[in-house]
């Protein structure tokens, strides 16, 4: 693993969010319009919310007039009794406000979380059906980030601070409704202040938001970088890495703390000017308000009233700013989710799928197919490829490092969509069937067995969830697997940890064997990984594919010779290209490419062994 910070893939991908990061006039408000499918199906609790706010912020207006009374009335005129009811109605109002409270702060928190669990399943299911070549070019730390950070962000924006900026923008209105009819010349103070304190308020609010988005992306690195160091652990501690790890590490956090330092300086200036601006004008007005009380133009009970909203306002206004840096960094985290949701995925169903005949004799058929990989636009992978299978088949696929096996499987499975050519199966285009039609009757299973760190029950179970307990036992009986399953602590129940760490090489070959038997798929692809396992693993592993292989169309990368000898027929794959196709005898006389990949297999296999290899099946010949 290299330093993140020359890697040039990550230098590029952080250069060019960075290019986008450049402040765009985007209003706050246009994220509530990206919002709004999601809003909108809460309807309903919204109206609720809303009510609920504007009755708040209604009894909190009527709360100055509450003060005035009780300064005109009660205090100022000396009476105990219209003290007391004037009290007594101010407490009615404070209980009215306390319900009003709890129904909005309840629906607003509601909607926040609901929104972003929504938000959160769409997100799953979109990135769960995105063409894999997605993953390749987006690391997967940034997309978790999306998934987790950005999601969570929007939560605590819409079940709180937004709810707060519409409730300060709401008493700020009303205030100042109030501040004009209490008393226009002071209203003029005060409205002196407004503009004062919001433009510098909007203006630094839209560098919050940049340095936000550059914030949020550094988080997204670090977590990537963690992610790949933990999971690659033993590399690291075997080649002991770890202080070369920790330093990097260091760095990245302290990248992102710099930009987060960026960003804080420029939000606690917002809110320190805010406050100054919106004192300074509370103190004129004060003072101003107080000469008219002295010079008899005023009652006291209306100054403190209007004191009071003018309070009102500035906490209003010194709210709204604070939350609108906030509100500008959902802004951010909605435009990123509302990118991702619209990345549209390069392999989907088509409009119109065409239905399976699986009377054809030819099972699949590779017509001119030629692929280059998304990353590597200048050199085929797949270059001019034919090949027919038949019903039934068992093809070998043999070819040096890098010939292009796994590839061809890639595209049967319809991971990516070839540039040129066609791939067929039952006779039909396999880019007009259903995905799932085309992978149902398909079982890969990859070189390196893949599993989830569940029980064995359910990783066997993984392509069949219906399978009853006795399939699953049948299927591990199948695969050689069932002895020692049940040796293990649980037997079929144990947990099998992160991708099978609780299982040797051998074993999870067959855990993932059972998975493809109990899937009884008409084709089989086999990516064999034998040459790993020792020789009673392999003799292991090797009976559980003979008996997975029976009866099936099977499509087998060949890394060991022996597998051929069994085949029907083998292919030959040399850069791209088809180069030889037979028997193994045939290709022995046919193509020197097979004859040297032959030749230094068994030397190497009769130098380990001290013998001549015997193969598991049958030997075909022509
Ligand atoms: N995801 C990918 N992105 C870009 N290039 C790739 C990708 N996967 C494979 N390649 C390239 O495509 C070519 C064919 O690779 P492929 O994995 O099909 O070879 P292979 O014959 O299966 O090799 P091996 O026997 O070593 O597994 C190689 O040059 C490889 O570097």
């Amino acid at each position: 693993m290299s330093d993140i910070t020359k890697d040039p893939a990550m230098t590029d991908a952080t250069s060019s969010d960075n290019a986008d990061t450049q402040p765009k006039p985007v209003p706050p408000v246009s994220f509530l319009a990206q919002l709004w499918p999601y809003l909108s199906r809460y309807k309903k609790v919204m109206t609720g919310a809303a009510t609920a706010l504007i009755f708040t912020s209604l009894i909190t207006l009527a709360l100055g007039q509450g003060v005035r009374l009780v300064i005109d009335d009660g205090i100022l005129s000396q009476s105990m009794t219209a003290l007391n009811q004037m009290l007594g109605l101010v407490l009615i109002l404070v209980v009215a406000m306390a319900i009003g409270t709890f129904v909005r702060f309840y629906l607003v928190t509601w909607l926040g979380e609901r929104v972003s669990a929504d938000l959160r399943n769409d997100v799953f299911s979109h990135l769960v059906r995105m063409h894999p070549s997605y993953f390749e070019e987006n690391q997967s730390g940034e997309i978790m980030s999306r998934l987790t950070t950005d999601t969570t962000l929007l939560q605590s924006i819409i079940g709180s601070s937004l709810s707060f900026a519409l409730r300060n923008a709401l008493t700020v209105t009303g205030g100042l409704i109030m501040l004009f009819v209490t008393n226009l010349k002071l209203t003029a103070v005060v409205m002196l202040g407004v503009p004062a304190v919001l433009v510098p308020a909007i203006l630094l609010g839209r560098k919050v938001r940049t340095l936000s988005r550059q914030s949020q992306d550094s988080v997204a690195d670090v977590g990537s970088y963690a992610g790949e160091v933990i999971r690659q652990v033993k590399t690291v501690q075997s080649y002991s890495r770890e202080q070369f790890e920790i330093n990097a590490f260091s760095a990245e956090v302290n990248r992102a703390f710099e930009v987060a330092k960026k960003r804080i300086r420029q939000r606690s200036l917002l809110l320190g000017l805010v406050i100054m601006l919106a004192f300074t004008a509370i103190a004129a007005m004060v003072w101003v308000g107080g000469y008219d009380v002295m010079t008899g133009r005023m009652s006291g009970g209306e100054l403190a009233a209007f004191v009071f909203y003018a309070l009102m306002v500035a906490f209003g206004v010194a709210g709204v700013s604070e939350v609108y840096g906030e509100i500008q960094r959902a802004a951010g985290a909605t435009e990123r989710l509302m990118e991702l949701l619209a990345e549209p995925s390069l392999i989907k169903d088509p409009d119109q799928a065409q239905s399976i005949d699986s009377s054809v004799s030819e099972h699949l058929r590779f017509e001119s197919v030629r692929f280059f990989y998304p990353s590597r636009p200048d050199r085929a992978a797949l270059n001019d490829l034919n090949l027919v299978v038949k019903r039934g088949e068992t093809v070998a696929l043999v070819g040096p490092s890098g010939a292009g096996k796994s590839t061809l499987f890639e595209l049967i499975l319809r991971f990516y969509d070839p540039q040129k050519g066609r791939i067929l199966m039952d006779g039909a285009d396999i880019s007009e069937l259903a995905l799932e039609d085309l992978r149902r009757p398909m079982a890969l299973v990859p070189q390196q067995p893949v599993l989830f760190s569940n029980n064995v029950w359910y990783n066997i179970r993984y392509g069949r969830p219906d399978a009853t307990d006795d399939e699953v036992i049948a299927a591990a009986r199948a695969a050689h697997a069932y002895e020692f399953i049940m040796d293990l602590p649980q037997g079929f129940d144990s947990d099998l940890g992160e991708n099978g760490v609780r299982l040797s090489g051998g074993q999870k070959q067959r855990i993932v064997i059972a998975r493809a038997i109990l899937n009884d798929p008409d084709i089989l692809l086999l990516d064999e990984a034998t040459s790993a396992l020792d020789a009673e693993s392999e003799y292991q592993v090797q009976q559980a594919l003979n008996e997975l292989m029976k009866n099936r169309t099977t499509l087998i990368i060949a890394h060991r010779l022996a597998t051929v000898l069994g085949a029907d027929r083998t292919v030959v794959l040399h850069e791209g290209e088809l180069v030889a196709e037979g028997t193994h005898r045939s290709l022995l006389a046919s193509s020197p490419l097979y004859k040297r990949l032959a030749d230094l297999q068994f030397a190497s296999d009769n130098h380990a062994d001290g013998q001549t290899m015997q193969p598991v099946a049958d030997v075909k010949d022509d």
